[in-house]
């Protein structure tokens, strides 16, 4: 219980009605969530308006309504503010009711169009590795401790987000590493944290269109605003619009990069050579000197690495716990290496917009496979420059694609692939199309050549699949293994 005298110190707003005095029991924007004398505040969304649901919240017990214009019919007892941004209002609200948790831990966003998840459990398993008990939030799941809650958006709301700090606190954490999205941002999700550092990884074309972001200025301005809420920025020296990115930033700047003078450098970077194995090593050059060998495949695990090493010697941990944690860092459906048949190499990963799929499908031909074969779909009600553009990628990089479905969720499944299909079509590429995904991983195991290298891409951790709406249970581990028993003797 808190009175709402306390916590409407964060926010400017007017009293329309009621007092001040009101003794309130929690935050929510749910209105199906609302528990007697909760404070619900009003978001408009991208599908729903949550003023409409203030009668309702108010049935369930609401003592405060916070909403950006005033309410009619609200009876007298119930206090209402007007604010200029309600989302804002939620999370300045949020952490006021969770008195600051992330004010006592040591904050690490990490912002960046890929690599996030990535440098985000990079980060995590160094921090454990020198011995330090730190949370993780991200796309995957959230961590504390031993316990792993999976994760409905890569940065929660900020009701959620506030109370994982203080868990974590309860816990004994000391640190935090977290994904900071583009969405969140423009949401305000992170709204009231100032994190001691911020991580930006690169940025490229995402995310635009679809109810995500009105324009590329948008979405960059979006990602920027982690540079201007920590204290420290470590950013990636390579992006062609780095001048760009720290326009603006107030923070203290560390630079990384394998290209461009940075203050962490990649020297050296070399692909493993012996066959099925797909790491990188490197020397780190500049603000510190040792080198680094990572069990992830590809040019972006040195970029994503030195990130995580240029943030974790901000912070003083030692040389050992960086190298250490990195050659056996592992992230669920980042590059993941399946066993199927020793001669082929099979990876699940979550490439799932044209730049990652670009940068994974090049780095994976540096460690000349025979054949290079990309399987993927395209999500419904997403971006849908990406079913254009990731086809035309994979037609380009791979030597066969196999276009199939990832979550097509409300969407006509075909017409997804139909987009591909057209894309693909810009090029000369190979390619079958298999509208089932098992079916479509049946038919790359069945037809396997020796030295095949194969990504089965988009679906990375995902272990189900949104088909009309509905969400059916579907991971590609399970398919893979029903592939191999029920094909048994046959392949
Ligand atoms: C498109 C989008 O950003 N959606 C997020 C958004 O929901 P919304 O705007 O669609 O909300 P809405 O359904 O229109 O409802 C508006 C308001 O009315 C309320 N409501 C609604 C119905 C009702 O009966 N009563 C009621 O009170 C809702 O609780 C909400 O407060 O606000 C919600 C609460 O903060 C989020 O959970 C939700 O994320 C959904 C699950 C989502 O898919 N988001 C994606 C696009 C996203 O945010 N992705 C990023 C990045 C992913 C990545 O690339 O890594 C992420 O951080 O996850
Ligand atoms: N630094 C990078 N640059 C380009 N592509 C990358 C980079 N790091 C990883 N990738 C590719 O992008 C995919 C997604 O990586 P990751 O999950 O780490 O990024 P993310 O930013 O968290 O993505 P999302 O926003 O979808 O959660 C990987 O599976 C890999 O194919
Ligand atoms: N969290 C992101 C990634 C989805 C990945 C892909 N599997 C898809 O469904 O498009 C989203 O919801 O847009
Ligand atoms: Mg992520």
């Amino acid at each position: 219980m808190k009175n709402m005298r306390t916590l409407q110190k964060r926010i400017a707003y007017q009293l329309q009605q009621g007092s001040l005095d009101a003794e309130v029991t929690g935050i929510t924007c749910d209105s199906r969530k609302v528990q007697p004398q909760n404070v619900f505040v009003c978001i408009r969304g991208n599908r729903m308006d949550g003023h409409v649901y203030a009668e309702e919240a108010v049935e369930r017990g609401a003592a405060v309504l916070v909403a950006e214009r005033e309410l009619e019919g609200i009876p007298e007892k119930v206090t209402v503010l007007v604010v200029k941004d309600s989302r804002e209002a939620l999370a300045q609200l949020s952490c006021a009711w969770e008195d600051d948790p992330a004010q006592h831990l040591v904050t690490i966003g990490v912002t960046g169009t890929k690599g996030k998840t990535t440098t985000a459990y990079m980060i995590y398993e160094i921090l454990r590795k020198a011995g330090i008990r730190a949370g993780l939030i991200g796309t995957i799941e959230t961590r504390i401790g031993e316990k792993s809650i999976p994760s409905e958006n890569t940065t929660p709301e900020p009701v959620v987000l506030q109370k994982l700090f203080s868990e974590m606190m309860r816990e004994g954490c000391t640190h935090v590493v977290m994904e900071v999205s583009s969405q969140a941002e423009k949401q305000h999700r992170c709204d009231g944290i100032t994190f001691d550092y911020g991580v930006f990884t690169n940025i490229g074309n995402d995310h635009i269109g679809a109810g995500e972001h009105a324009s590329f200025a948008e979405y960059l301005s979006c990602k920027k605003k982690l540079l201007r809420t920590c204290r420290t920025g470590i950013v990636n020296r390579d992006d062609k619009r780095f001048p760009e990115i720290i326009r603006q930033s107030t923070c203290r700047l560390v630079t990384f990069g394998c290209r461009e003078k940075a203050d962490f450098m990649a020297a050296d970077a070399a692909l493993d050579q012996a066959p099925g194995v797909l790491g990188v090593s490197y020397r780190v050059q500049g603000a510190a000197d040792f080198p680094v060998r990572v069990d992830l495949p590809g040019l972006f695990s040195v970029s994503n690495s030195l990130a995580a090493i240029a943030v974790c010697a901000q912070m003083g941990i030692p040389e050992k716990a960086m190298q250490e944690a990195l050659s056996a860092v592992r992230v669920r459906g980042r590059c993941e290496a399946v066993p199927v048949y020793p001669e082929m190499t099979l990876l699940i990963d979550y490439a799932h917009n044209a730049m990652s799929l670009e940068s994974l499908l090049k780095t994976l031909r540096k460690y000349h496979p025979k054949r290079l074969i990309c399987l993927f779909g395209c999500g419904g009600n997403r971006a849908r420059d990406r079913r254009f553009q990731m086809g035309e990628v994979s037609g380009r990089l791979a030597d066969l694609t196999v276009i199939t479905s990832d979550n097509p969720r409300d969407e006509e499944p075909q017409a997804i692939l139909d987009d591909i299909r057209t894309g693909i079509g810009k090029t000369e590429g190979a390619f079958v199309e298999i509208a089932d995904r098992k079916e479509a991983i049946r038919y790359v195991i069945e037809n396997r050549q020796p030295g095949d290298l194969v990504v089965l891409a988009g679906k990375g951790h995902e272990t189900y699949q949104i088909r009309k709406g509905k969400r059916y249970e579907m991971d590609e581990r399970v398919l893979i293994r029903e592939i191999l028993e029920e094909s048994k003797g046959n392949v």
